[in-house]
């Protein structure tokens, strides 16, 4: 339950019944192989594997002596994210536990699409918490949150984002335990939530590898240089990243929201500006102030707006396996820019974080070298706040 210091169960003795029957329930599926059929089964649903190819003019956009940049497309999945492939597999836990209801967090709104598309498969009830800045600024998601049969929580409380959403989702868990599975929707919460999320989405940097030596066989090539995602919780990057793990040639580097930048205090770039800390059930990298009381976070993106960050990804940081730099807001508008007008691709503004993040690394990698990056989520919901910014871009 630990990743090096981090990780750990800190919750109320109300919680403890409940985690650790998750965590029977998850130990025993994950070395089931008709769990893993059952997983697979849905493949054609969510629209697995996802495609893995070259970005010939982003990389040209970075440069005559750039890194090749190729791309991961989990924006291409089912409801347009990676958070199909964590809300499927975690539904699937609900019914070994014979949970009836699901409820979730959500600050993209991505997650709350793919739990309550799952919900709306799976035929459960579904309550989705939403902080109310976010209903405002991912409207698109809100709407289909409620098309496909969800309830909405607006909260109201503290900065009315991610982190206000995740305190309602858990305060209601508490109270319908036996009818209700909590679909955490990033590598964030007590053990074993960060594990069974990261298991979820390693399917990301599995299916990279196996497709990365294929595409690259003829160059005698077998891993690629490089893999880099944005860091809201810390999900699509340990999904990216986990399977590399052992790889050391493979740099791993995460791309955390700069906001106005990390010195003016509005971001929320945990890693590069946080210390050791509690939040949400887990030990991990959290932005705080030196009473520990946290603090507000700022970012365009509201998926990478959050306070914490998963426990896997800080023990990496402090280990020196990964690195993690912050995009601003303006980089991220940029990569939004960037990708959409030399590949034709619209990102989420998450997403757009690692892009920009990508185009610098491919100029530091330099010729001949190689970066996979996780493409997370499609722009659709964010086109509309973009449009403000237009003039910008
Ligand atoms: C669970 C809260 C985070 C959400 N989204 C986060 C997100 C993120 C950041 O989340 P992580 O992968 O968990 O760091 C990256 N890309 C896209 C497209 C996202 O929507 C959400 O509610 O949809």
């Amino acid at each position: 339950s630990r990743f090096g210091a981090f990780g750990g169960q800190y919750i109320p003795e109300s919680l403890m019944d409940c985690v650790s029957q998750l965590l029977t329930c998850f130990e025993s599926a994950r070395s089931d192989p008709s769990f893993w059929e059952e997983f697979r089964s849905y493949y054609p649903y969510m629209g697995r594997p996802s495609s893995l190819h070259l970005a010939e003019r982003l990389t040209a956009h970075a440069g005559p002596k750039a890194a090749n940049i190729w791309l991961k497309r989990e924006d291409l999945n089912h409801t347009g994210s990676h958070k199909i492939n964590n809300a499927l597999g975690q539904i699937l836990l609900a019914k070994r536990l014979g949970k009836t209801r699901i409820i979730a967090e959500t600050g993209a709104g991505q997650h709350g699409v793919a739990t309550a598309t799952v919900c709306a498969k799976f035929g459960m009830a579904c309550t989705i918490y939403m902080g109310a800045e976010d209903v405002r600024r991912q409207a698109l998601n809100v709407f289909r949150i409620k098309l496909l049969g969800a309830s909405v929580v607006s909260v109201e409380a503290g900065s009315r984002t991610l982190r206000d959403a995740v305190n309602e989702a858990m305060r209601s868990w508490v109270v319908d335990l036996d009818t209700t599975h909590y679909i955490i929707g990033s590598a964030i919460g007590p053990h074993p939530f960060p594990t069974i999320v990261r298991t979820f989405q390693s399917v990301i940097g599995q299916e990279t590898k196996q497709q990365f030596r294929d595409l690259n066989s003829h160059r005698n090539k077998s891993l690629p240089d490089a893999a880099i995602a944005c860091v809201g919780g810390g999900s699509n990057a340990t999904g990216m990243f986990s399977p590399f793990e052992h790889d050391p040639s493979v740099a791993l580097l995460g791309v955390e929201a700069g906001g106005s930048g990390v010195k003016s205090g509005k971001h929320s770039a945990t890693l590069t500006g946080g210390t050791h800390g509690v939040l949400h059930g887990v030990r991990t990298y959290v932005l705080q102030n030196s009473h520990g009381q946290i603090a507000d976070t700022h970012s365009v993106s509201a998926g990478l707006d959050y306070p914490g960050v998963g426990p896997e990804l800080s023990s990496w940081k402090d280990s020196g396996r990964a690195k993690f730099i912050a995009a601003t807001d303006a980089d991220a508008f940029e990569g939004f820019r960037v990708l959409s007008q030399t590949e034709g691709i619209i990102p989420a503004l998450e997403t757009a974080h690692a892009i920009w993040g990508a185009v610098g690394l491919a100029r530091e990698l330099g010729e001949g070298k190689d970066i996979v990056v996780c493409l997370s989520g499609r722009g659709d919901k964010d086109v509309q706040s973009v449009a403000d910014e237009l003039p910008r871009i």
